[in-house]
């Protein structure tokens, strides 16, 4: 029999099979199998299924994956962790404040998205609270986000605003929701699929204690249709084995102009007739977006880089 892991605690798993939620455990030789990844077995795996003598479930095998995302693992290691598999869409929530999503961090994002070819989007939650300056703040984040041609919503579990629109974006697909600890996924999930009862946290509590009321990635199917993975308070997202050449391909405005650079191999820093470089002075490339793409050069073990302009 075949099922769909749900959840993974270590040592056991959540797995529905046709409706019904089971435990299982793994079998031991599966334990064995990966050792380059810290878990055999991930959130949104279709696994096999046999029983052992005592009734009890056992992961027996994991279907071949579509995708999956991977992190490093917590002890900064070079080992890495599967956070996530068989993503359809990847949804990243972003406030510009309480808690504070930076330019930095939602590029990271998108880069490894766009490496793993998954869609994702950008959800601006907690819209309730825009007004003033926090209204351009956002709208300061759309622009720049819309013009390379990402998609991005506003929402608000509080007043309901967005919340059919993200309904139909999320309908029959499994989607990874990501943001930072306290930006509200789990408010946001119980908002569009009652029922769920997801803990939420008290905003206080992140503010004085990073506080991380979800622990480990979990997906709940919706009551509309479709899966919502919801991962734990995420401080980062590891750039794992990308060559710094790389890099550029995953912004897709850089991607667009690099073809037209001098030299094939241009990492548009201070080369001469550089195509990314020049699209940046006329403003067809946003700054904060080259200073994430120089920041992630920097991040490999090759830099440092330092652009001239
Ligand atoms: N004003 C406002 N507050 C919200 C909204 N959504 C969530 N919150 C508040 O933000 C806080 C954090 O919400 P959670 O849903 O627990 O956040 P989370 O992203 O799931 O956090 P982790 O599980 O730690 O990753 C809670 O106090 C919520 O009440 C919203 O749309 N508007
Ligand atoms: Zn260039």
């Amino acid at each position: 029999m075949t099922g769909l892991v749900l959840k993974s605690t270590g040592s056991h798993y959540e797995v529905l099979i046709e409706n019904k939620k089971i435990t299982a455990r793994l079998r031991g030789k599966l334990r064995l199998i990966s050792n380059k990844h810290t878990n055999p077995v991930a959130v949104g795996d279709w696994v096999e299924l046999a029983t052992d003598k005592n009734g009890d479930y056992l992961i027996v095998h994991v279907l071949e994956r579509k995708n999956y995302i991977i992190r490093r693992s917590v002890n900064l290691s070079k080992q890495t962790h599967i956070l996530a598999s068989n993503i359809d869409l990847a949804c990243l929530l972003v406030t510009p404040v309480f808690p504070e999503t930076s330019f930095g961090f939602i590029d990271r994002f998108l880069v490894t998205c766009e490496a793993y070819s998954i869609p994702a989007i950008l959800v601006f939650n907690k819209v309730d609270l825009f007004q003033g300056d926090m209204e351009e703040l956002i709208a300061n984040y759309e622009a720049v986000y819309q013009t390379i041609g990402y998609t991005t919503l506003r929402t608000s579990a509080l007043n309901g605003t967005g919340l059919e629109i993200l309904k139909n974006l999320l309908k029959d697909k499994v989607t990874l929701l990501s943001g930072h600890s306290g930006v509200g996924k789990s408010t946001l999930i119980n908002a569009i699929s009652p029922g769920l009862n997801l803990k939420t946290g008290d905003i206080s509590e992140y503010h004085f204690k990073g506080k991380h009321t979800t622990t480990y990635a979990e997906m709940h199917p919706l009551s509309f249709g479709g899966f919502v993975i919801d991962t734990p308070g995420i401080k980062g997202f590891g750039l794992v084995e990308m060559q710094p050449e790389e890099i550029g391909d995953y912004f897709p405005e850089i991607f667009r102009e690099k073809t037209n650079c001098r030299y094939n191999n241009c990492l548009h820093i201070n080369e001469p007739e550089c195509a990314v470089l020049k699209a940046l002075s006329f403003g067809k490339i946003s700054e904060t977006r080259y200073q994430s793409y120089l920041a992630m050069l920097n991040d490999e073990e090759n830099g440092p880089y330092r652009s001239s302009h």
